[in-house]
C-alpha cells in the first residue's frame, strides 16, 4: 500500500476542482484497492453470474409482457420477441419455459448472494491475520505508542466495516450488470425510451454524488469519534478502583455523556443519508420512468407487447439502479474506516521488529558497552553506560526515579535497540543473533506483573506449548508458589485473571517468576519484582533467587537494599549514567546515593 505523502496533497491542492476529484480518487482507490484483490476471481465469477442471470430475467420479462398481451388477445400461439431473437411458442410450452427461467433466475441469485458473503469473509479474516502479524512483528516502541483499545477497535470495528464495504462491493457489482442487461433489453424494445430512462438516470447519478460526498465526510467523523469512543470505555473499565476512590465518577459521567453526544450527531447525518439517499433516487427514477413513458408516446411507438416488456424492464433497471446508489452510499460510509486500517498498516509496517540470523550459544557473559538511549529527539536517557555480568552472577542496578533502570531492561531485553553502543553476549553483538534464541535464554519478571484469564498452569506455561505439566510445577516449587496453588481446591486447574478471580499480589508476582524460571532461562532480568510484597514473599523470592543463582545471570532492578542481597555488585545509575559500581560494602565507600539510601534504610528499620 502506498503511503500517501504530504508534498501530494500539497499538490492536489493547488489543482482545480474535476482534476481534484479525480486524483483524490486515484489516490483512494491506491490506498484500498488490496481490501479487494483477494476477491478478484470472486468478481470475475460475479460479473459472469450476474449477466447470465441478466438475460434470464429479461427473458422472464419479454415473456411474462407477450403472455399477458396474447391472453387478453386469446391468442394460442405466442411469438416472443427479444433483441434480434423472435421465437413462436404454443402457450403452454411458454408457460413452461416461464417457470423454467423464473426457477433459473432464482438459483443463480442465490448464487449471486453467495459469492458476495464469501468475498467478504476471506477479507474479514485476511485482514484480522494481516493486522494482527503486522502488529505482533512491529517494534516495541511502536506497540508501547498505541493507545488502549485502539487495536481491538481496528480488529472489531473497522475490520467488520471493511468486510461489509466488500459485501457492498459484489452486490453493487450485481446491481451494475443486472442494471445494464435490463436496459440493453429496454433498448430492443424500445429505442427512445430506454434512451431518455439512461441517461436521465446517469445525469441523476451525478446530480446525487455531493450529497454521497457529504455522507462520507460525516462517516469519517463517526469512525474518529467512535475510536476515542471506545478508548474511553476501555479505559473507565481499567481504572475503576481508581475512579470509586478518587471520586472522578461524576466528572468520567459528564465526559462519557459529552463523548456520546459527539457519536450521535455524526450518527444521525450518516444514517439519515444512508438510508435517505438510496429512498430519494426511487422516488426521482419513477419520475424517469414517466419521463420514458412520455417519449414513447411522443415517438409513437405502437406495439402493446413492447411497450409493456418495456415498462417491466425498466422498472427492474429501478430497482437494480437503486441498488447500486445503495451499494455505493454502503462503500462511502465504510471509507474511512478502511483508511484507519491502512494507517495503522502503515504505523506498524514501518518499524518492524529488527532480528539478526546468527545462533546464539550459552550466555556466559553478558555486558552493556558504552549504551547511549534517547526515546526522543529532545532528551537522552542513557549516556555511555557500560558494565559486565558473567554466568553464576548477580548484579543489582539501583538509582532515583528517572535515572534510566527500567530503559536498561528494555534494552537488555531487546525491547529496544541503543543509539550507539551495544549489549555484548559472549562478546558478540546482541543485535545480529536471532531473537528467537535470545527469547529462549532470556527470562523476565516485570514491576507489575500481569495474569491473563486462565488456568494457574496456563499462566506459568504462557502460550509455550511445548513446557510440561511436570515443568509448571517444578518451577512453581522454585518460585515458592506451589504450597498456595496445591491448598487451592482446583490446585493447578484453578481459574485465575487480573481482576476477577485475583490472586493476591505476592502470589502473583511468584506466579511470574514461575513464569519466568520454568524455560530455565541463563538469564533472568527483574525490575522491582518484590516492591509489592509482604517481607515473607519477599524472603520467599529472595531464596528462589539465591538456589538458581549459581546457573543463572541475574539483573535485578532495585529500590529497596533489602531487595539487593542475593547480588555481588550492585551498579548506581544517576541521570542516566553510572555513577558507581561495587560491592554493598565498595559502594558505601564510593556513592553519595548508596549511602543516602542505606541511611535512610537503617533509619526506617531502627
Ligand atoms: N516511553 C517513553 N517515552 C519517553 N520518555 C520515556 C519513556 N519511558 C521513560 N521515559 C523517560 O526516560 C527517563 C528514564 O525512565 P526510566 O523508566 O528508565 O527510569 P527509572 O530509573 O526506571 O525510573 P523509576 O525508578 O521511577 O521506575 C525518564 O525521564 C522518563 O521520563
Amino acid at each position: 500500500m502506498t503511503p500517501v505523502g504530504d508534498s501530494d496533497s500539497g499538490r492536489t491542492q493547488r489543482r482545480s476542482g474535476p482534476l481534484r476529484a479525480v486524483v483524490g480518487m486515484r489516490r483512494a482507490w491506491r490506498r484500498l484497492s488490496p481490501f479487494f484483490r483477494s476477491s478478484r476471481s470472486g468478481i470475475v465469477l460475479l460479473v459472469a453470474l450476474a449477466m447470465v442471470t441478466g438475460l434470464a430475467e429479461a427473458a422472464l420479462l419479454a415473456i411474462i409482457a407477450t403472455m399477458a398481451v396474447s391472453l387478453a388477445e386469446g391468442d394460442q400461439v405466442i411469438t416472443v420477441g427479444l433483441g434480434p431473437v423472435s421465437v413462436d411458442m404454443a402457450r403452454n410450452t411458454t408457460f413452461a419455459v416461464a417457470v423454467g427461467l423464473a426457477a433459473a433466475r432464482a438459483g443463480l441469485q442465490l448464487a449471486l448472494a453467495y459469492l458476495p458473503a464469501l468475498m467478504s469473509s476471506r477479507v474479514l479474516t485476511d485482514l484480522r491475520i494481516q493486522l494482527f502479524e503486522a502488529f505482533t512483528a512491529s517494534a516495541w516502541s511502536v506497540k508501547a505508542k498505541e493507545r488502549d483499545g485502539a487495536f481491538q477497535t481496528l480488529m472489531t470495528q473497522n475490520v467488520t466495516n471493511t468486510a461489509q464495504a466488500v459485501t457492498a462491493l459484489g452486490l453493487g457489482i450485481t446491481a451494475m450488470i443486472m442494471f445494464l442487461t435490463m436496459t440493453a433489453a429496454a433498448f430492443t424494445q424500445s429505442f427512445v425510451a430506454a434512451a431518455v430512462f439512461l441517461t436521465a438516470a446517469l445525469a441523476l447519478f451525478f446530480v446525487l454524488r455531493p450529497l454521497s460526498r457529504r455522507l462520507r465526510r460525516h462517516a469519517k467523523m463517526l469512525s474518529t469519534e467512535a475510536m476515542s469512543f471506545t478508548n474511553t470505555v476501555q479505559e473507565v473499565v481499567q481504572v475503576a478502583e481508581e475512579t470509586e476512590v478518587f471520586g472522578a465518577t461524576d466528572t468520567y459521567r459528564r465526559d462519557f455523556r459529552e463523548q456520546s453526544e459527539s457519536v450521535r450527531r455524526p450518527y444521525v447525518r450518516t444514517r439519515f443519508l444512508a438510508t435517505g439517499l438510496p429512498g430519494l433516487y426511487q422516488s426521482v427514477a419513477l419520475l424517469l420512468l414517466v419521463l420514458a413513458l412520455i417519449a414513447i408516446s411522443l415517438s409513437g411507438t405502437a406495439q402493446l407487447a413492447s411497450l409493456a416488456a418495456v415498462i417491466l424492464m425498466l422498472i427492474r433497471a429501478l430497482t437494480y439502479a437503486q441498488q447500486i446508489q445503495s451499494t455505493l452510499t454502503g462503500i462511502d460510509e465504510r471509507i474511512p474506516f478502511m483508511h484507519q486500517i491502512v494507517d495503522a498498516l502503515e504505523r506498524y509496517r514501518q518499524e518492524p521488529q529488527q532480528d539478526g540470523d546468527a545462533p546464539l550459544g550459552d550466555v556466559g557473559d553478558l555486558a552493556l558497552s558504552h549504551v547511549s538511549f534517547a526515546y526522543n529527539a529532545e532528551s537522552d536517557v542513557l549516556h555511555d553506560v557500560s558494565f559486565a555480568v558473567r554466568r553464576g552472577e548477580a548484579i543489582g542496578i539501583v538509582g532515583p526515579s528517572g535515572a534510566g533502570k527500567s530503559t536498561i531492561v528494555q534494552i537488555l531485553l531487546r525491547l529496544r535497540d541503543p543509539q550507539s553502543g551495544a549489549v555484548l553476549v559472549n562478546g558478540q553483538d546482541v543485535r545480529g543473533t536471532r531473537r528467537v534464541d535470545w527469547q529462549a535464554r532470556v527470562s523476565y519478571v516485570p514491576q507489575a506483573s500481569q495474569v491473563v484469564w486462565g488456568t494457574v498452569t496456563d499462566n506459568i506455561r504462557f502460550h509455550r506449548d511445548w513446557i510440561t505439566d511436570e515443568q509448571v510445577v517444578a518451577a512453581a516449587r522454585r518460585a515458592h508458589i506451589h504450597d498456595d496453588i496445591s491448598a487451592w481446591p482446583q490446585g493447578y486447574d484453578t481459574l485465575i485473571g487480573q481482576r476477577a478471580n485475583a490472586v493476591s499480589g505476592g502470589q502473583r508476582q511468584r506466579i511470574a517468576l514461575a513464569r519466568a524460571l520454568v524455560a530455565e532461562p541463563q538469564v533472568l532480568v527483574l525490575d522491582e519484582p518484590t516492591s509489592a510484597l509482604d517481607v515473607r514473599s519477599e524472603e520467599l523470592v529472595q531464596r528462589s533467587l539465591q538456589a538458581i543463582k549459581q546457573d543463572t545471570i541475574i539483573i535485578l532492578v532495585a529500590h529497596r537494599l533489602s531487595t539487593l542481597s542475593v547480588c555481588d555488585r550492585i551498579v548506581v545509575m544517576v541521570d542516566g549514567r553510572v555513577s558507581a559500581v561495587g560491592s554493598h560494602t565498595d559502594l558505601m565507600k564510593q556513592s553519595d546515593f548508596f549511602r543516602e539510601v542505606h541511611e535512610i534504610t537503617a533509619r526506617q528499620g531502627s
